[in-house]
């Protein structure tokens, strides 16, 4: 391993992953191998590259959603001296992980039937012991930051637009306090002056030391943001399968 600072939230070290097709008669597709990098407090690193290369199948490996084939993906907390590798983790010790160390904001909110947006963005909340009293105002806050009317709050966000189900997947993943915050593109649906918000948002967490990890098609975005781009075509498996 490779000099680790005490500012290393995040190590990924020689990670490869496939998929097999097992209604296509097994079918194998390789995605990615020899992947390594890392993510330091107070760095926002961007995942680049081409469409399919296998960006988000990173981060789902990260968030322990996806297998890693072989390689170590190793977290790490603020106050933690030791990392834990999500790899071979038991879905107990990924549970705890989420609640702990690594925050995820995924493409697309998967809304709970008839669980008001106001509730979905507070619960992550009410884990961490937040009374309701507290955790529902801070999330109220967030929800007006982003722009999401207040007729809405009290509603499921089933029926929300595309924009608006994002948002209230944002503020769901930025309300608590992650040392790793995962996120793969959250301003895609998104307004330009959403699009503001969010940044601003990254950049407040990162000015905390919040480590970083994200996905961002949109250029602009992306110069805004980004402190360092990984390019994942590097480890595209593709190449060697050819
Ligand atoms: N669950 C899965 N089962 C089978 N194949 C998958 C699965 N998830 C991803 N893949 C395949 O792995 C490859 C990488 O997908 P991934 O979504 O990681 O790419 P990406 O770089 O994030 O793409 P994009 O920028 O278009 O979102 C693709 O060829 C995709 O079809």
């Amino acid at each position: 391993m490779r000099g680790v600072s005490p500012e290393t939230r995040l190590i990924v070290e020689a990670v490869s992953k496939s998929f097999t097709n097992h209604l296509r008669g097994g079918v194998h597709l390789p995605v990615v191998s020899g992947v390594a990098f890392h993510v330091d407090a107070g760095e926002v690193v961007v995942l680049g590259g081409p469409s399919g290369v296998g960006k988000s199948s990173i981060l789902r490996m990260i968030y322990g959603n996806y297998a890693a084939e072989s390689g170590r993906i190793l977290l790490r907390g603020a106050t933690d001296t030791a990392f834990v590798d999500v790899a071979p983790a038991s879905p107990r010790r990924v549970i705890a992980l989420r609640r702990d160390v690594v925050g995820y904001v995924s493409q697309f909110l998967r809304a709970i039937p008839r669980v008001s947006a106001l509730d979905v963005v507070a619960e992550p909340l009410l884990t961490r012991g937040i009374p309701l009293a507290e955790a529902r105002p801070r999330a109220a806050a967030l929800l007006t930051r982003l722009n999401l009317p207040e007729a809405l709050f009290e509603l499921p966000p089933a029926t929300f637009s595309g924009g608006e189900k994002q948002r209230v997947n944002i503020a769901r993943g930025f309300l608590t306090d992650h040392p790793l915050l995962v996120l793969d593109e959250p301003t895609a649906s998104l307004d330009n002056a959403n699009r503001n918000v969010v940044c601003a948002l990254i950049e407040e967490k990162r000015q905390r030391g919040v480590a970083i990890l994200g996905i961002f098609h949109d250029e602009e975005v992306r110069e805004r943001i980004a402190t360092r781009i990984v390019d994942v075509s590097a480890f595209s498996a593709r190449k060697d399968a050819a």
